[in-house]
């Protein structure tokens, strides 16, 4: 069983994740988790943060000299913007004295003043938080909210992804499709994953082209406009077996697997397998993946609209999912809202915000289905080495008859 955890706030020390399940033998270094962690704060449109911290990772247990043990693996991504959160995120009680003199917060002037954040954004989690855990503050709600917390996520998500290159040759890519009404052309040919430094180098992680130009021209309107701005990515994995996942219930179905790991990150609102929404407008002649044998008596599937499942199953074609991002809610251009205290109208709390982060959702959602994978495949494979893994791989495929293989 694979199971994983992440910790902490925004603006506190540090970030905790842990993963326990992934078999010994996986070769793994803080550089590695560093570049995955680097790819992640890529993206035209981030807001100001991501340009002046860095993340600090390390391991904290579970590998020794760059290869997994067996036992759970820990990592801790620092906040370098801790020293200056120190007294507004204090994990001991802080006096109100103490509290209005730390207003030398970075940027978070007015927030040290009025110790209370008390007007709610629209889109955020700010009111619904304080409603549901009973704050008068929104900053306990939005410290965990905060999507900071994804650095979390793809630093387990880098693990899971060595896993599944060096057990079973599984390589995943994502990109960015659109932002707001620009994007890339719906038959334009998918990016395989030795593309990946190619989609990093490009401003919004796409593959160069008018798609990608048209992108940046969003982000550059959006922002003199004030506004924000959402999209949509997509993730990609090569190289699975057939079989992971299962038809035989529901919470077993790869596909509904993916579809709650993807919807689990901040602010996505909308997830498609394959060809998903734009297959409800089509006729069954023109919507399933026709099959054939090629010239050798492989079996090929003429088309990837299914997005490589069928039952709730890996088809062994390439896994391809979307994840439709909503625009970001914190509005330079501040929305209407309330004042919790009851004071009259008010603007939302703005103090600095990405104009849009969907090229890092991108990486986000790579990191979780890798994680989806890991643990579909270590369900199917078992074993407590990567070679063990391999071999019952290796069993599994060699046992389905010539005339029913796929691959
Ligand atoms: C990579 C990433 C960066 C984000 N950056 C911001 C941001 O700068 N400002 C903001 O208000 N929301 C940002 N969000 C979205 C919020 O975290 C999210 O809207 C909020 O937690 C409420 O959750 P919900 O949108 O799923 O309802 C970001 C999301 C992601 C995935
Ligand atoms: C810090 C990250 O993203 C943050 C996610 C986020 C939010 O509300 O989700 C709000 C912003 O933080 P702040 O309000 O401190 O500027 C983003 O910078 C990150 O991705 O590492």
């Amino acid at each position: 069983m694979l199971r994983w955890l992440t910790a902490g706030e925004s603006h506190g020390p540090a970030l905790l994740a842990t993963i326990d399940g992934l078999p010994a033998g996986v070769e793994v270094t803080r550089d590695d988790l560093a570049g995955a962690l680097a790819r992640r704060r890529l993206g035209y449109g981030r807001g100001a943060r991501m340009a002046f911290e860095q993340d600090e990772v390390e391991f904290l247990g579970g590998v020794r000299h760059g290869v997994t043990m067996g036992s759970p693996v820990a990592i801790r991504i620092g906040n370098t913007e801790w020293p200056k959160w120190q007294t507004v995120m204090s994990a001991d009680p802080v006096s109100d004295d103490a509290y209005a003199a730390s207003n030398d917060v970075n940027a978070e002037k007015e927030v040290a003043r009025n110790r209370a954040l008390t007007r709610p954004r629209p889109g955020h989690a700010d009111l619904v938080g304080m409603q549901k855990y009973a704050f008068d503050d929104a900053r306990p709600v939005l410290e965990r909210a905060s999507a900071r917390e994804t650095a979390a996520r793809v630093a387990l998500g880098e693990v899971a992804a060595r896993f599944l290159a060096q057990a079973y040759g599984i390589r995943l890519v994502s990109h960015t499709v659109s932002m707001g009404p620009a994007g890339v052309a719906d038959d334009a040919a998918l990016p395989t994953p030795d593309q990946v430094d190619e989609i990093d180098a490009n401003p919004v992680r796409t593959l160069d082209g008018p798609g990608s130009e048209a992108m940046v021209a969003e982000v550059d309107a959006a922002k003199k406009a004030g506004d924000t701005l959402g999209g949509v990515v997509e993730v990609l994995a090569y190289g699975l077996p057939p079989g992971l996942g299962s038809h035989v219930h529901w919470d077993r179905r790869l596909d509904s697997r993916l579809a709650g790991a993807l919807m689990g990150i901040q602010a996505i609102k909308g997830v498609e397998v394959g060809d998903g929404f734009r297959t409800a407008g089509r006729r069954g002649s023109a919507a399933h993946d026709e099959m054939e044998r090629d010239e050798t008596g492989t079996i090929r599937r003429r088309t990837g609209r299914a997005g490589g499942t069928e039952g709730g199953m890996s088809t062994g074609d390439v896994l391809r999912v979307r994840a439709a991002m909503k625009p970001i809610s914190t509005v330079p251009r501040a929305l209407d809202t309330i004042d919790t205290t009851g004071e009259g109208e008010a603007k939302a709390i703005h103090q600095r915000s990405d104009v849009s982060a969907v090229p890092a959702a991108g990486v986000v959602a790579e990191a979780m289905v890798a994680l989806v994978l890991a643990e579909a495949c270590l369900e199917k494979f078992g074993g407590d080495s990567v070679g063990e893994t391999r071999r019952n791989h290796a069993a599994y495929l060699s046992a389905i008859p010539e005339t029913m293989r796929s691959w």
